[in-house]
């Protein structure tokens, strides 16, 4: 692949390349506390954004005048540090922007001489659908047959975290998982269903309660093989505990 098809292709999935071509999913510089450093990286935001206080300030200037928007005294006892409060949920809701997978996974690969599928399941995650800035929630089944290496359990709940916790619809988020897990472990192959509900098809719009969508994002075996495939979904679907 070519330099620049390479970095086109990765920017439509929400990665960018280094210096060698090595595909990597990083958008911010790695960092916990909000808006601290967001914005400092080389992402969309790079350049256009002002210092963590500039950006606090300007965000809760914008929730006061939403409040004013839709008819409510931003002055009112009850509102007063609503401005503030938003602003901070919503850098929270939004960290992922500021982690970077590979930083997440960190050296905790481990090498294995196993060759059976390893599978994560009903890993919970809450995410904001970009479309309407309301929550989508559900449950992500995870799974990978390793090629030589595992990585720690817990990492791949990790890896959910990085980007669900961004603006997002469900198919990118599915598909980000996935690229991410295949580039950190290059395993024999990798598969991810997510299952969610859609508050923005639920207490509005259509009003559909009981409707779930469900992605997968699949890559090597758990695509090219359809009994490695079968397996995967058997096992994500089996999961007849899943409720709201
Ligand atoms: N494919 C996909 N669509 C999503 C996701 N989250 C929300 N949507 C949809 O995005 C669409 C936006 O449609 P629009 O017609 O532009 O917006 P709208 O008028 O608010 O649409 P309604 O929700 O039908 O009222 C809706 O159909 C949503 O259901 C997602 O994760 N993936
Ligand atoms: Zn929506």
């Amino acid at each position: 692949m070519s330099n620049t098809r390479g970095r086109e292709a990765a920017a439509r999935r929400g990665a960018h390349e280094t210096d060698d071509d090595e595909p990597v999913v990083k958008l911010f510089p790695c960092d916990r506390s909000g808006f601290a450093t967001r914005g400092d990286g080389d992402g969309a935001a790079a350049g256009v954004l002002g210092s963590a206080e500039e950006r606090q300030r300007e965000f809760e200037t914008l929730v006061r005048r939403q409040l004013e928007l839709l008819g409510e005294d931003p002055e009112r006892d009850g509102l007063l540090k609503t401005p503030s409060r938003v602003a901070k949920s919503m850098a929270w809701l939004t960290r992922g922007y500021d982690l970077d997978a590979r930083d997440v996974i960190g050296d905790a690969l481990f090498e294995v001489d196993s060759e059976g599928m390893v599978m994560v399941r009903d890993i919970e995650l809450y995410s904001l659908c970009e479309h309407h800035l309301l929550p989508f929630y559900g449950k992500a089944h995870i799974a990978y047959i390793p090629d030589g290496r595992v990585v720690g359990l817990s990492k791949l709940a990790r890896v959910v975290e990085v980007f669900a916790r961004r603006l997002q619809v469900q198919e990118r988020l599915t598909e980000q998982i996935a690229l991410a897990l295949e580039e950190a472990l290059r395993p024999k192959g990798v598969g991810v269903v997510v299952e969610a509900a859609h508050l923005c098809m639920m207490m509005r719009g259509v009003e559909k309660q009981n409707s779930m969508t469900v992605t997968s994002a699949l890559r090597g075996a758990f695509k090219d093989d359809a009994r490695t495939r079968d397996e995967f979904l058997r096992l994500a679907h089996g999961n007849a505990a899943w409720s709201r």
